[in-house]
């Protein structure tokens, strides 16, 4: 991460923050494995000094650019966009009421809202990232990953995203009083709108050390397909479909899997069959075909013997992209899935997109 040290003595300062989306769970390991991945939301943010005041709220001007083709219309108000909320919530956290005098934050995103790319880790990344330059934190990824969790409670997206790559996350048991603060209700740590009761009270800080992950090596051979069906579901309602109670023989399948999935996807040159049988899943697929039509037959008819190239095939997140791995023939194998999906009447588009290695970046100019 870069300093925020460079431009202070100048009236106007400008920064960008580069966040890459995610695509979680890599089959069996549900809100544990994450792969950051090619799409970029960027924030453009300029502080102009020059300025002793604001007549804008939080001392912060919102602009959107909107390249991800969704239908959502983001809020441009600071006190209501989930970005300009999160970066507030890390430096009321410390101390600081508002955006430095005169903060425009210009966000760029294409990244598909409600698809299973991520979407809300990354723009939750993207505000704590934008809250600890703004305000000149110094705060490390990992006590920033610390932020993500309070507000994005399962770590497989976030970690992702800030970190980079191919991860395994996991959080701490903490002790009572540390569990109590991180179960605090969102609404308490995001309150709505952010300024419009302004207390002056410090909202509920995080606990140190709350999650945790382990980076994973990449084969360089493996691209990420991913097939973006045109329809969102909401992480919440994915959530909602899935049991409270699993079999011992489907969790048992899972783990295998899960512990065969980082040999698999590191071992060059990568093999379709271990892949392909690392990447199956018993915890939350099979749930969430109710939420998306032709989910279970494009899972079980599109394998590596039927498209050559194809590695292994999942659901992105909690859906309703499609993840194909593969080391060639992407356009065929993206062709036969949104076939697949187009006799079901769904329209797709589909980006082959890397590993994201970096992570979350700040660049100050
Ligand atoms: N750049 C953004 N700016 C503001 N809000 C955003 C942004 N990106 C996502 N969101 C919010 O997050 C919601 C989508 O979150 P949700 O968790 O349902 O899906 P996702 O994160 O795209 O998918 P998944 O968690 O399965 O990977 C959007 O409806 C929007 O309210
Ligand atoms: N692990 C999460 C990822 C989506 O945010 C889920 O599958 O619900």
């Amino acid at each position: 991460m870069a300093t925020a040290a460079a431009s202070s003595s100048s009236s106007s300062s400008s920064f960008v923050i580069r966040t890459p989306c995610s695509s979680a769970n890599i089959g069996p390991g549900f809100d544990v494995i994450g792969l950051a991945l090619s799409l970029y939301l960027e924030l453009k943010v300029t502080i102009d000094a020059s300025k002793r005041a604001s007549t804008h709220p939080l001392n912060c001007v919102v602009t959107y650019d909107d390249l991800s083709g969704s239908t959502e219309k983001i809020s441009l108000d600071p006190e209501v966009n989930l970005i300009t909320r999160v970066a507030l919530y890390v430096l009321r956290c410390n101390d600081q009421r508002a955006f430095p005098v005169e903060t425009h934050v210009h966000i760029v995103n294409p990244i598909p809202l409600g698809r299973g790319l991520g979407s809300s880790g990354t723009a939750v990344v993207a505000g704590v990232m934008l809250g600890n330059e703004v305000g000149r934190l110094g705060l490390s990824k990992e006590r920033l990953l610390d932020y993500c969790l309070m507000i994005e409670r399962h770590p497989d997206n976030v970690a992702a995203s800030l970190f980079g790559g191919f991860v395994g996350t996991y959080l701490n048991v903490l002790k009572p009083e540390d569990v109590a603060r991180k179960e605090i209700p969102l609404s308490e740590v995001l309150p709505t709108p952010a300024g419009g009761i302004d207390t002056g009270r410090r909202p509920p800080e995080p606990p140190l050390g709350i999650g945790h992950y382990r980076r994973f090596p990449w084969a360089k051979e493996i691209k990420a397909i991913t097939i973006i069906p045109d329809f969102v579901v909401p992480t919440a309602e994915a959530r909602k479909v899935l049991p409270m109670m699993y079999t011992r023989e489907d969790v048992v399948f899972n783990l295998q899997r899960a512990v065969l999935l980082p040999a698999a996807l590191g071992s060059s040159p990568p093999d379709a069959d271990t892949i392909y049988l690392a990447m199956q899943d018993r915890v939350h697929q099979p749930w969430r075909q109710v939420l998306i039509p032709g989910l279970t037959e494009v899972l079980q008819s599109v394998t590596p013997s039927t498209q050559p190239g194809l590695l292994g095939i999942c659901l992105s997140g909690a859906g309703p992209t499609i993840l194909a791995l593969a080391t060639e023939r992407f356009t065929e194998i993206a062709d036969c899935i949104l076939a697949r999906f187009a006799s079901y009447n769904i329209n797709c588009q589909w980006k082959l997109l890397e590993p994201a290695g970096d992570g979350a970046t700040a660049t100050w100019n």
